[in-house]
C-alpha cells in the first residue's frame, strides 16, 4: 500500500459517515473548470484527455481551485471525466471545443456490442487515473480528502448511444424501450468494469467516491427502477464486498442521480452513504423523506453564482438554515459549476459556507438529530 500524508481535514469524511462536524463542509462539481482561468490556460497547452491521462497534468489541475481557495474547500476531486470508461471499452472520444464530448462511431444497434472489448483489464486502460489518483494524493500534502469518481450506467450507455449529449435522449430511449435485453447486457458489462474502476481508485488513493447518474431524471420513476437502480446498487454493493474482501476499508459512497427527485426514498437504501441533490428538490422535502438515514450535498442552483454576492450570501444562509450545519450535510451546487462563473463570485460562496456555518453552529442550531431516531419505523 502507499503511505500518504495524515489527514488533516476529515469534515467531508464526517458528514458523510454521520458524525458531528463544526460547520457544513464544502466542494463544488467541476471545480477544477473552465471558469477558472489557469484551467483555460492549461487548456490552451493541452487536450483534454491529454491532461487526464498525464498524471502530472492531472494532479495540477486538480489541485489549481485547491490552491487558489485555500482553506475553504473540503475536499478534492480527480481531474478525469466519466467518458474514460467508455474509451476504456474501445470507443473513440473526443472533447470538442465549445461542443463537448463527440463519439465519432456511436452505438447504433445491438449487434454494435460486439464491437465493445470482451473484457476489460482497468489496471492495463485506466491506469492512468490510479496513477494521477496516487500522485494527487501525496501532492495534497493531507490538505482534504480526495473524490474519486465515475459515471453510472445508464448515463454511460446514454452518451454511448447518443454519441454526444442530447436533449432528448430519444436513440438510448430507444434502446431501453424496444431492445431492453441488449440494454441489460449493455448496462452490467459498463457495470462491471465500474466496480473495478472504483475499487481501483480507492485502492490508488480515493478516500470518497461519487457515482454521477447525470440522465437519471430522463426516466420515467418506472425506467429508473428498471434501468438505472439495481446497476448503481449492485455497484455499492459490489464495490463494498470487494473492499472488504481485499482487506481494506470501505470509504463513503455518495450517488448524485441528476433529476430523480423521485428516487429519493429508494437511494436512501441503496447502499450509499450521501445522496446528492440537484436544485430542485427542496431541503425540507428530502430531509422528510431520507430522515437521517444518508447525509444529503446541495444544492445551490450554479446559476445562483452569477446573481451578486448579496444573492449569493442570502441564498447561502437559506441553504444552510435549511439543511442543517452539524450532521449529515454536505455543501455543493444542484450540477456543475458554469464555465461562466466569476471566481470570486466562487470565493463569496465558499466564505459565506464557511462563516455563516459556523455562526449557526455557534448559537447553538442543530440539526434535529432527534429526527433519525423519531422517524426511524
Ligand atoms: C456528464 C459528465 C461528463 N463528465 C462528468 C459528468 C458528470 C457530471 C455532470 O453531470 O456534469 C464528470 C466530470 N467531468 C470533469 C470532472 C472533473 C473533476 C471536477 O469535478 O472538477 C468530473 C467529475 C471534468 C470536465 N469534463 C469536461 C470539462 C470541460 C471541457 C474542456 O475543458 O474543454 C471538464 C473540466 C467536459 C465534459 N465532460 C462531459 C461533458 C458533457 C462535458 C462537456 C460539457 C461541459 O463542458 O460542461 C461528460
Amino acid at each position: 500500500m502507499n503511505a500518504f500524508p495524515p489527514l488533516k481535514n476529515d469534515l467531508i469524511l464526517r458528514a458523510a459517515t454521520g458524525q458531528p462536524t463544526e460547520r457544513a463542509p464544502v466542494w463544488i462539481m467541476r471545480q477544477a473548470g473552465r471558469y477558472l482561468p489557469e484551467f483555460r490556460k492549461e487548456r490552451e497547452e493541452h487536450d483534454f484527455f491529454t491532461i487526464c491521462r498525464t498524471p502530472e497534468l492531472a494532479t495540477r489541475v486538480t489541485l489549481q481551485p485547491i490552491n487558489r481557495y485555500d482553506g475553504l474547500l473540503d475536499a478534492a476531486i480527480i481531474f478525469s471525466d466519466i467518458l474514460v470508461v467508455p474509451q476504456a471499452l474501445g470507443m473513440v472520444v473526443e472533447m470538442l471545443p465549445g461542443k463537448g464530448p463527440n463519439f465519432p462511431e456511436p452505438l447504433v444497434l445491438p449487434e454494435d456490442l460486439m464491437k465493445l472489448k470482451e473484457v476489460v483489464d482497468v489496471y492495463e486502460e485506466l491506469g492512468y487515473v490510479f496513477d494521477a489518483i496516487t500522485m494527487t494524493r501525496k501532492a495534497l500534502e493531507g490538505r482534504v480528502p480526495l473524490f474519486g469518481f465515475i459515471g453510472a450506467p445508464w448515463t454511460l450507455m446514454a452518451y454511448m448511444i447518443e454519441g454526444g449529449g442530447s436533449t432528448s435522449l430519444s436513440k438510448a430511449k430507444t434502446w431501453l424501450f424496444k431492445y431492453p435485453a441488449d440494454s441489460h447486457k449493455l448496462l452490467q458489462k459498463i457495470t462491471d468494469v465500474a466496480v473495478d474502476f472504483l475499487v481501483g481508485q480507492i485502492k490508488a488513493g480515493a478516500q470518497i467516491v461519487q457515482v454521477f447518474e447525470s440522465w437519471g431524471g430522463e426516466l420515467s420513476p418506472h425506467d429508473f427502477n428498471t434501468f438505472s437502480l439495481p446497476y448503481l446498487k449492485q455497484i455499492a454493493q459490489r464495490v463494498k464486498k470487494q473492499l472488504l474482501q481485499d482487506g481494506l476499508s470501505l470509504v463513503p459512497m455518495t450517488i448524485f442521480a441528476k433529476g430523480s427527485w423521485y428516487a429519493i426514498e429508494s437511494l436512501s437504501e441503496s447502499g450509499y452513504d450521501t445522496i446528492s441533490l440537484d436544485w430542485t428538490v427542496d431541503p425540507a422535502y428530502a430531509k422528510s423523506i431520507t430522515k437521517g438515514r444518508v447525509t444529503l450535498q446541495g444544492n445551490m442552483d450554479p446559476s445562483m453564482l452569477n446573481g451578486g454576492d448579496d444573492a449569493i450570501r442570502a441564498t447561502v444562509r437559506q441553504m444552510l438554515t435549511a439543511f442543517g450545519t452539524n450532521q449529515r450535510y454536505i455543501v455543493n451546487l444542484g450540477h456543475g459549476i458554469l464555465p461562466t462563473i466569476d471566481p470570486e463570485a466562487t470565493r463569496v460562496f465558499l466564505e459565506t459556507v464557511h462563516s455563516v456555518g459556523l455562526e449557526l453552529n455557534k448559537n447553538g442550531y442543530k440539526v434535529e438529530e432527534s429526527i433519525c431516531k423519531n422517524n426511524a419505523g
